[in-house]
């Protein structure tokens, strides 16, 4: 398979785990850490230097004195080491102290202006590099990071998906939005893509969940926080866990394969597309009729000088689309979002017809 970490030639593995303390704070903590990773199998090491915190007077990272802590563990425990930069300062620290793959962190995809300095600050090296997701939800800005990589001639270059700041997710600590990685892997299938399931669940309990999730929808990896007391971590206590609890939770995971190779599967699986295809052309029959019934509404509200928004109709629709989407065993929030998509459909079809632009048709 062409998308495959191997091409970064670091010796990494599809899929990719990559674990470690949200922050290095001291070298023993960082060492206990590392050894208990190394013990469950962990061969790249995340750790934060210098730390972007939303507020002031949170801790903001030791910065460069880890580097030197970073550089012992390394050589100790034979790991790959992965930091966070932020400015072309960072980059230069990183580099000069042997780092061996960077993360563009969410607060600083948001700004072209700091990725063109990361990327310019990278130009001529040849270093693997992540970039996560911007923290609010937008494709556009996480390719336009990813982009200027590329054009500053990086070739080892992948994404990670850590969610989506939201102002009222009580499940989550970032949502995950899990659309918008599934198109960015979609427009660039090439693209390694990991997830980062701590910084979108904020909290312990929901990690092998979101992995698992993650790996169901084929990403290429994994990054956790993983400290030696997470109770005790400087930073994201909550959502870290112990190299020991992550090791038990990586030999759960289950990861999934394409399975191209295997004839019998490919067969039954085009027999059960087959049957999609069709299903998927009656739902577009159906709608047409719907669409079409919507304009005749349309055009004998205009004649009869009618609002296009019936709220009293609307309530009605929509209640019992859900109740009878409950009765079918479907889910009824998938379904109220589907009804409030043909809605706002026909309203827009209905307004084509009051301007005038289709009623003769
Ligand atoms: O019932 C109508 O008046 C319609 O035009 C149909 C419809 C619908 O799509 O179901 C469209 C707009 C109204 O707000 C309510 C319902």
């Amino acid at each position: 398979m062409a998308r495959s970490f191997e091409a970064w030639e670091l010796g990494l593995e599809n899929p990719l785990f990559i674990a470690g303390p949200c922050s290095v704070e001291t070298p023993e903590q960082l060492e206990e850490t590392v050894a208990g990773l190394v013990k469950q199998g962990v061969k790249i090491i995340r750790g934060g230097v210098w730390k972007p915190r939303t507020r002031p007077g949170s801790f903001e990272g030791v910065g460069t004195i880890a580097l030197p802590w970073i550089q012992e563990v390394k050589k100790k425990y034979g790991v790959k080491f992965a930091i966070e930069v932020a400015n072309p300062s960072h980059v230069k620290q990183a580099l000069d102290a042997e780092v061996d793959i960077l993360w563009i962190g969410a607060r600083s995809t948001v700004n072209p202006f700091t990725v063109q300095e990361i990327a310019d600050s990278l130009r001529g090296v040849d270093i693997p590099i992540f970039v996560k997701n911007p923290v609010n939800p937008d494709l556009a800005l996480w390719i336009g990071a990813l982009e200027r990589l590329d054009q500053a001639g990086l070739k080892r270059i992948g994404a990670i998906h850590r969610g989506f700041s939201n102002f009222n997710d009580t499940t989550y600590r970032n949502s995950p939005m899990w659309q918008i990685p599934i198109e960015l892997k979609t427009r660039f299938p090439e693209l390694p893509l990991i997830n980062d399931p701590s910084h979108i669940c904020g909290k312990r309990d929901l990690l092998f969940e979101v992995s698992q999730m993650a790996l169901d929808l084929d990403f290429d990896g994994l990054i956790i926080e993983s400290h030696r007391d997470p109770d005790q971590a400087w930073s994201d206590a909550p959502q870290q866990v112990t190299p020991e609890a992550l090791g038990e939770m990586l030999r759960k995971l289950k990861t999934r394969t394409i399975n191209l190779d295997n004839p019998e599967f490919q067969y039954q699986l085009e027999q059960i597309r087959q049957q999609i295809d069709e299903v998927d052309r009656e739902l577009l029959e159906v709608m047409t009729r719907r669409m079409n019934l919507v304009t005749q509404a349309g055009q004998f509200k205009k004649l009869n000088n009618v609002a296009i928004f019936q709220i009293d109709r609307w309530k009605k629709v929509f209640k019992s689309r859900s109740e009878w989407a409950q009765a079918m065993q479907l889910n009824p929030e998938f379904v109220k979002e589907l009804f409030r998509m043909i809605h706002s459909e026909s309203i827009s079809k209905q307004k084509e017809i009051m301007e005038d632009k289709t009623s003769e048709k």
